[in-house]
């Protein structure tokens, strides 16, 4: 077969050419690594340096290539586990490269998960996670981490799938990848909850393609009720831009204050916040220092991410200026307006023109021309 050496942070290792039809799942190629990913795991690596749990577990290893990361350049026990046996055989090689640094299992990721525990679990598939959060929740003793890439069906445009494998009904908005988030760490949420065990997102973005959650799990009952209390519904008017939210787990239904229609419900989902602020401002401090390919890239994530408001949704009001007919300022003087009016307000990180502000319809409306 033919390889290529790679470098991600200060760490070397081996993957098959990459079939360059990028067909998904990938056909031709026998052991999966996509270069893309590589701000994904790189987020992963600097969190992990913070966080320095007792053991991580590369579930869906592929190549090794983030499990020998995180051995490499966290310093931290590492098992890489993967199903195929030419993933294993590569990520065999690859540790002996590197002088053995990791252990290295093959086994169907349920069945491993079922039969051992690891202080953290990183679930790394080809698109949903869903077939795996329980038993990754059995095993994980501090920290989950999930990366989804079925963003299709996690923010509404596959409806039926979304529905299926998340139990929830997304809907496609403008605001498409924070109801994606909001939907999977809602479902991750009832997976966890139900061993009585709370959860709290660390460090959660959604980027091109991928939803990549870091999230602490607690132990205890109040825990667990804590958590659910911030599940609940985006209500959605169809007809305009208002929503509310509304905790619990059935929806209150409620009318549109702006057109009277039926509001529609969105969700279950996540409503809390989806990032520790302390820990966020630790790594952008950190990240300064370490070797990563995507600095550029993850710090200017982590500065929106630090300064971005905890609320369930946000506008994108360039959208909202178009459906106005009128030509939108710009995003700082938007952004200005609505402080100055007394209204908390921020940019997002899901989309250039996304503002999240406590601030009424109305009142963004005029002042977004
Ligand atoms: C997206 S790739 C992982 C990519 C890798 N973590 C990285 O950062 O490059 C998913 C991997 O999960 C493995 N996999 C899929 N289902 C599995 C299962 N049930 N048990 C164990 N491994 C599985 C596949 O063989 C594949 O290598
Ligand atoms: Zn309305």
């Amino acid at each position: 077969m033919d390889y290529s050496e790679v470098t991600e942070g200060n760490t070397h290792f081996f993957v098959p050419r990459q079939d360059p039809c990028h067909t998904f799942p990938p056909a031709s190629t026998p052991v999966f690594y996509n270069p893309r990913m590589e701000l994904n795991r790189d987020a992963t690596v600097l969190l992990l340096t913070h966080l320095r749990p007792s053991d991580y577990l590369d579930a869906m290893g592929a190549s090794g290539v983030r499990g020998l990361r995180v051995a490499r350049e966290c310093g931290i026990p590492v098992t890489i586990n993967d199903r195929e046996p030419g993933a294993v055989d590569l990520i065999r090689q690859n540790a002996a490269a590197l002088g053995d640094v990791v252990a290295v299992t093959h086994q169907d990721v349920n069945v491993l998960m079922s039969g051992r525990s690891f202080d953290a679990v990183d679930l790394d598939p080809f698109g949903s996670p869903a077939p795996f959060v329980d038993a990754a929740v059995r095993s994980a003793r501090r920290y989950l981490f999930v990366t989804a890439t079925d963003t299709a069906p996690l923010c509404g445009a596959h409806l039926k799938a979304g529905m299926r494998r998340y139990f929830a009904r997304p809907m496609n908005t403008e605001y498409h990848g924070e109801v994606a988030l909001r939907i999977l760490l809602g479902f991750v949420v009832r997976e966890v909850v139900k061993y009585d065990r709370g959860v709290e997102p660390v460090f959660c973005f959604a980027r091109e393609h991928y939803v990549r959650l870091h999230l602490r799990l607690l132990r205890g009952a109040a825990a667990a009720d804590r958590t659910l209390a911030r599940i609940g519904y985006i209500m959605q008017c169809p007809g305009c831009f208002e929503r509310t939210e509304t905790a619990g787990l059935l929806p209150e239904p409620c009318r549109c204050d702006r057109c009277d229609a039926a509001m529609a419900p969105i969700g279950p989902l996540w409503l809390g916040a989806i990032n520790d602020h302390a820990t966020l401002a630790a790594l952008r401090e950190r990240a300064e220092a370490m070797p990563l390919g995507s600095k550029v890239r993850l710090t200017r994530l982590l500065d929106v991410l630090v300064q971005e408001l905890d609320t369930s949704s946000h506008y994108d009001y360039h959208v909202i200026a178009k459906a106005e007919k009128v030509s939108p300022t710009g995003m700082e003087t938007v952004l200005t307006r609505l402080t100055a009016l007394g209204y908390r307000a921020s940019r997002t990180h899901y989309a250039g023109t996304g503002i999240k502000t406590d601030a009424p319809l109305a009142v963004l409306k005029s002042v977004i021309r």
